[in-house]
């Protein structure tokens, strides 16, 4: 796992996804190195980069011209990128571009969420796992509600983190924002 502190920053652009999320991610997604991904919001290309050492290749979505050239710094900082593709724009659009997939991650919809499943769906391999990042209770309601509409099992993790601050007299645990991971056991479609 790549340290939140070794990616390059930009404040128009979120993220790194914290590390302790990023780990839950990759044991979630299974990655194999033949895999294909989409990292649907790519944000500053944490959960990019982590694909991108695992997986055979990535497709990396995001609508921010500037979260897209951070990715790309980071990629680039990191010995990685060789098996990314990168994609500025909207994620239903940039998803129907590309091929079929073994690993989707969604990390930001911006008000398309059902748009951006439904697709995913249509794309997934069978065997594929999908996970959605969530941070509002409502996209972590709406993620659960969508994918159980489109015939999944659908499972809920949320990570309380909580990290060590060294102060002076000892070291003060800091907690940070409750992430769900909301991910897809197999599709009923798909099942014997
Ligand atoms: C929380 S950030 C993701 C952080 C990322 N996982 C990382 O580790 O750096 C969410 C991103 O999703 C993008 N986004 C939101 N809605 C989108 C959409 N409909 N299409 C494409 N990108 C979208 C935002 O621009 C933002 O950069």
């Amino acid at each position: 796992m790549i340290p939140d502190d070794e990616f390059i920053k930009n404040p128009s652009v979120p993220g790194p996804t914290a590390m302790e999320v990023r780990c839950l991610i990759m044991c979630l997604a299974e990655p194999g190195k033949n895999d294909v991904a989409v990292d649907v919001g790519c944000g500053t290309g944490g959960v990019t980069l982590e694909l991108a050492g695992r997986v055979r290749r990535v497709y990396a979505i995001d609508r921010n011209p500037e979260a897209i050239l951070t990715t790309e710094m980071n990629l680039q900082r990191h010995g990685l990128g060789d098996n990314v593709t990168l994609m500025e724009g909207d994620a239903p659009e940039a998803l129907c571009k590309i091929p079929d997939i073994d690993i989707a991650v969604v990390g930001g919809s911006g008000g398309e969420l059902q748009e951006i499943l439904r697709i995913i769906k249509d794309k997934l391999k069978p065997g594929g796992r999908i996970i959605v990042t969530a941070i509002l209770l409502e996209t972590k309601f709406e993620a659960m509600e969508c994918l159980r509409d489109l015939g999944f099992d659908v499972n809920i993790t949320e990570l309380n983190i909580a990290r060590g601050r060294a102060l002076d007299r000892g070291t003060m645990m800091v907690s940070r924002n409750p992430v769900a991971l909301i991910y897809t056991g197999v599709s009923h479609e798909n099942k014997d």
